[in-house]
């Protein structure tokens, strides 16, 4: 049984199915650039990096690789008008998270939200699906200088509520995840339902990989 002092959880493709919106907006702005619209299939293996790399992919229609900056410099802004109207309306928890959370938080882990989104859709998406209240600190892409696979934004949580990274757990869906908390000195649990660029998660070598944050109930003692 793993016993950290807190934990941190992942939003996208962890706790929530944001894609829908994603590839929504992805699709609009694709549509008023005259540029071919690229599908929600594409867009879940693009996910996971901010919303900047995202509309880059977009661009360019695959994961690497960089689009004509001037195209870009129109896309981008489109984009944030898009999601900023479409941030949650097509997305959904995932099933499992509700009674997994309360379980941690019946536990007594002090808990945390760390992802690469934007704040300004991260607070309104976590708002509606009825989750800001679970977390004590919200770290998003544009909190800190630099966001996941670096170590920071999970270091940045650990202090605010004064765990060592060895009493650290993180769970989130993607190699970044994985990177960010190995980098960090945390545990890391992952999700096999989440985004990961089209790659099993199991490849990266998490500590635990779990279907459902119901399972964790079965891998966490009380905390410390
Ligand atoms: O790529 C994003 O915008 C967010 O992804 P994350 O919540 O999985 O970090
Ligand atoms: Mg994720």
């Amino acid at each position: 049984m793993l016993r950290p002092k807190m934990i941190l959880l992942d939003l996208d493709g962890t706790l929530v199915d944001s894609v829908p919106d994603l590839a929504y907006c992805v699709d609009a702005m694709m549509a008023r650039l005259g540029l071919p619209v690229r599908g929600e299939a594409a867009v879940r293996n693009w996910v996971g990096n901010g919303i900047e790399r995202l509309v880059r992919r977009a661009l360019v229609g695959q994961l690497d690789g960089e689009p004509d900056e001037l195209d870009y410099q129109r896309a981008y802004p489109i984009f944030l008008e898009l999601y900023a109207e479409n941030t949650y309306g097509r997305s959904a928890v995932y099933p499992g998270v509700r009674e997994g959370i309360d379980f941690l938080k019946a536990a007594g882990y002090p808990l945390g939200c760390v992802t690469n989104k934007a704040r300004c859709f991260t607070e309104p998406l976590l708002e509606h699906l009825g989750l800001l209240d679970d977390f004590g600190i919200l770290v998003c892409g544009d909190t800190l200088p630099r966001k996941k696979p670096d170590p920071l934004p999970l270091l940045h949580a650990a202090g605010h509520f004064g765990a060592a990274p060895e009493d650290s757990l993180m769970v989130g869906d993607s190699i970044s995840d994985v990177k960010a908390a190995r980098a960090a000195g945390f545990g890391i649990i992952c999700t096999s339902y989440g985004y990961n660029h089209g790659q099993d998660i199991r490849d990266s070598n998490p500590d635990a990989v779990i279907d459902s944050l119901s399972e964790l109930q079965g891998l966490l003692a009380p905390a410390a």
